[in-house]
């Protein structure tokens, strides 16, 4: 399977991450992806290609105009303003407040974020759109006939919205490989986030449309970020209904459960007969991540990765979480290795 990695992931580097009323070291930091890499060469997995350039026009298919020239120039103004720190998203429209856009940067920062623990620096920017441009390669390798890519995103995307970033993610990865796949006449396509957390951007960017299936296994939201969206009564609406199913599960989960919900979810997705799969890849469902509660181990990935392959689809998988950055690489490329038969 080729692998497309950018060296650019590495100018997304913030040094704060807001957690615990404390600025830490962020969890979503470079090693993850030099970690992963390394251990495709380690596995000879295939050939690692960089990404070709496609522009913001496929970014703007899935993000708003406003939200992309945002992103391009918030460090600029976050700097020209004199701030000493980086820039970390701290008011929001709170209820019965409006969800208007204001002048200043820390109200800019509020109306395009939901979450604070997502601090921007300079590069920011540029490793979204590096990232965007790593996932629209595999779709396109794909698309040319590859049976499967991974596309080795950092940061990730699946909790981007149209217009919000959050949970690391600016740009939404997957759902800009799928929308690739439908603007080349794929009529069908299908996102399965495996990811711990909800992937709430996916959900939202689709949520109205019955040509992108989306599906997400996820901790329990009531527990667990993203903690307001995710909840297993969110099925769609208008054309959309019926095109979104969220699988929740407790803390200690094992694969033994959630692979209840990856049957379900491979069931509903046989179901919908896509004419491709984009898999929302995150290995934060291990049993030792630092941030998260499943119970998942090593081989586990490679069980699900045999799985996925049984659904006999063109397939892009997009890399999202996982912080256990001594074990991410033997979980991440386990998934691929399963998918091509290892056992
Ligand atoms: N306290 C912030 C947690 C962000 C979760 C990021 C993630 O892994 N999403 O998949
Ligand atoms: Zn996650």
């Amino acid at each position: 399977m080729k692998t497309i990695f950018s060296p650019l992931h590495s100018r997304r580097h913030v040094k704060t991450e807001l957690d615990g009323g404390l600025l830490i070291e962020p969890h979503e930091k470079p090693s993850r992806a030099e970690t992963i890499l390394a251990r495709v060469k380690d596995q000879a997995l295939g050939e690692v290609l960089p990404p070709e350039e496609f522009g913001l026009e496929p970014i703007k298919r899935v993000h708003t105009a406003d939200y992309v020239a945002f992103l391009e120039t918030c460090w600029d103004e976050w700097v020209a303003e004199g701030k000493p720190g980086e820039a970390i998203p701290a008011v929001w429209a709170g209820r019965g407040m409006r969800h208007r856009l204001p002048k200043d940067i820390d109200g800019r920062l509020g109306y395009y974020s939901f979450a604070a623990e997502t601090s921007i620096s300079d590069g920011t920017f540029e490793a979204a759109c590096a990232s965007a441009n790593v996932a629209l390669t595999a779709q396109r390798l794909v698309a040319n006939g590859e049976r499967a890519a991974f596309a080795l995103c950092r940061p990730p995307g699946h909790h981007a919205h149209a217009d919000l970033f959050g949970g690391y993610c600016f740009f939404n990865n997957a759902a800009i490989a799928a929308q690739a796949f439908r603007d080349q006449g794929y009529g069908r396509v299908a996102i399965l986030d495996v990811d711990f957390h909800h992937g709430n951007g996916t959900q939202a960017i689709f949520y109205n449309r019955n040509d992108v299936l989306t599906i997400s296994l996820h901790g329990d939201p009531d527990l667990v970020f993203p903690h307001f969206l995710g909840f297993e009564d969110e099925t769609g609406e208008a054309d959309g209904e019926g095109y979104n199913l969220n699988i929740v599960y407790p803390p200690n989960t094992p694969y033994s459960i959630w692979s209840q919900g990856l049957e379900t979810a491979c069931q509903r997705i046989a179901e919908f007969k896509p004419d491709a799969l984009v898999i929302a890849l995150g290995v934060d469902t291990f049993e030792e991540d630092p941030i998260s509660f499943f119970k998942l181990t090593s081989d586990d990935y490679l069980t699900l990765g045999q799985r996925l392959e049984q659904l006999g689809l063109p397939t892009v998988f997009t890399m999202e979480g996982g912080y256990d950055v001594d074990a991410i690489g033997v979980n991440a490329v386990n998934v691929m290795q399963g998918f091509e038969g290892k056992t």
